[in-house]
């Protein structure tokens, strides 16, 4: 989605959601895994963001942490927030459950602690509902509305005993007010949306009636229901053979045009990640270990990881006579970082990466949209001075309380 690169333009007012040091762990029994450690990302509207890494690298975590869906023993700890911040949720939310409102007015104390956040003056809703404090009342108005997800298996999302014209029809009902309109022409409107043929016939059929592709594109449709903002995408078509793989990419470029929907896309694919973001983060064991716009993280990438996993992917080096493959597998973070967690495996290790925690900062002093967490950036200093600068990030990060107020930031 290439032509949505321009945006970089935009100011950040078109920031629909942002996630900032979201940490999310499990405590099990044996050890508390942090599945997610202080990743921090921005969307914008009509953007499409990915994240890309490797099994286990915490992408699907970070995913359930937005839409409120981390299980037991799982939980979004002190000090991550999840802004999401369309004006007119934020207001709504504030009119429903006025318990939950802090409003800030530029000085002063704010007033309330709630996870609705409303910042005073110049006429429009400026703030946010924090889903990553918000109680599951509030999370649950946002999800399958504002904030709508599908997932690798699209069966996991349709009940086969209902026609696909029931479940679509049931999330329409339940996500919008149709002011009369027609239900059932609505859902065939979305089936053919999402380019279902004969979709009057189709809302009768089953889920077993339709092939894997045909499946993915009504959920989609489900999804699209709610009419959100944004959308996650989980590996939706790691399943799919190649063809409807890129047919589906397509329609997920279509709507989001038609729909200035802000896509989040999640998947260890390299190949597809090329082909759907404007801006790419690079997952490495519960951590954002780059981030860049799509074209630069492909040009020019920064972190070993990232060249690692470009190596690996088929047909781009034919000077190769095989596939590079990073050797060895990602670590379970079982405690917060405090060294390199990719060291182990990095080809560029040298001794500060063992002792100090690399945090996220630009390639170069003057590259602000490409940032990495490697002690070998920035690029233009000294080894030294990047340790050092890394060092005391690391220090001013970690001080104190977790607990972070918008004041300090
Ligand atoms: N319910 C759970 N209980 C304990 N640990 C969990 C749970 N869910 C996830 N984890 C751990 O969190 C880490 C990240 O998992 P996650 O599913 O987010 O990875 P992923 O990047 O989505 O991988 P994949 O590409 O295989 O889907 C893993 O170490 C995993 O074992
Ligand atoms: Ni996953």
């Amino acid at each position: 989605m290439s032509q949505h690169t321009a945006m970089a333009s935009r100011t950040s007012e078109d920031t629909i959601l942002s996630v900032e040091d979201l940490t999310t762990a499990f405590f099990t029994d044996k050890e508390t895994i942090y599945a997610v450690d202080g990743a921090s990302f921005d969307l914008r509207r009509g953007e499409t963001i990915g994240i890309v890494g490797e099994s286990g690298s915490g992408k699907s975590v970070t995913a359930r942490s937005v839409m409120g869906l981390v299980e037991s023993p799982g939980r979004i700890l002190d000090g991550s927030s999840i802004k999401y911040r369309n004006p007119e949720t934020v207001e709504r939310l504030a009119d429903q459950f006025s318990g939950e409102v802090t409003y800030r007015d530029g000085d002063g104390e704010p007033e309330g602690d709630g996870c609705i956040v409303l910042d005073d003056g110049e006429g429009t809703t400026r703030g946010y509902v924090d889903l990553a404090r918000a109680p599951q009342k509030v999370v649950k108005r946002i999800r399958g509305g504002d904030i709508a997800m599908i997932f690798q298996d699209p069966l996991s999302s349709l009940n086969p005993v209902y026609t696909v014209g029931n479940q679509i029809k049931e999330a329409l009902n339940l996500h919008r007010d149709l002011g009369g309109r027609n239900v059932t022409d609505e859902a065939a409107e979305l089936l053919e949306a999402v380019g279902i043929p004969d979709a009057r016939m189709a809302l009768k059929e089953y889920p077993h009636q339709f092939s894997g592709g045909q499946r993915q594109r009504i959920v989609i449709a489900m999804a699209l229901a709610c009419d959100p903002e944004v959308l996650i995408c989980d590996e939706p078509t790691t399943a799919l053979d190649v063809t409807i793989q890129a047919q589906i990419l397509d329609l997920l470029d279509d709507l989001q045009r038609e729909r200035d929907l802000g896509i989040v896309f999640i998947t260890h694919d390299m190949g597809v990640i090329s082909e759907i973001s404007d801006r790419v983060n690079v997952m490495y064991a519960g951590e954002i270990v780059e981030t860049a716009p799509a074209e630069t993280l492909f040009t020019d990438p920064a972190h070993p990881y990232t060249r690692g996993l470009l190596e690996s992917i088929p047909g781009r080096n034919p000077g190769a006579d095989r596939l590079t493959t990073i050797e060895g597998d990602v670590p379970t973070p079982n405690q917060p970082a405090t060294d390199c967690r990719f060291a182990p495996r990095c080809p560029e290790q040298f001794d500060a990466c063992t002792q100090v925690h690399p945090e996220s900062v630009s390639v170069t002093e003057s590259a602000t949209d490409h940032t990495t967490a490697c002690l070998l950036y920035p690029d233009d200093r000294s080894r030294e001075d990047a340790v050092a600068l890394h060092e005391h990030r690391g220090r001013g990060e970690t001080d104190d309380e977790p607990v972070r107020t918008e004041a300090q930031r």
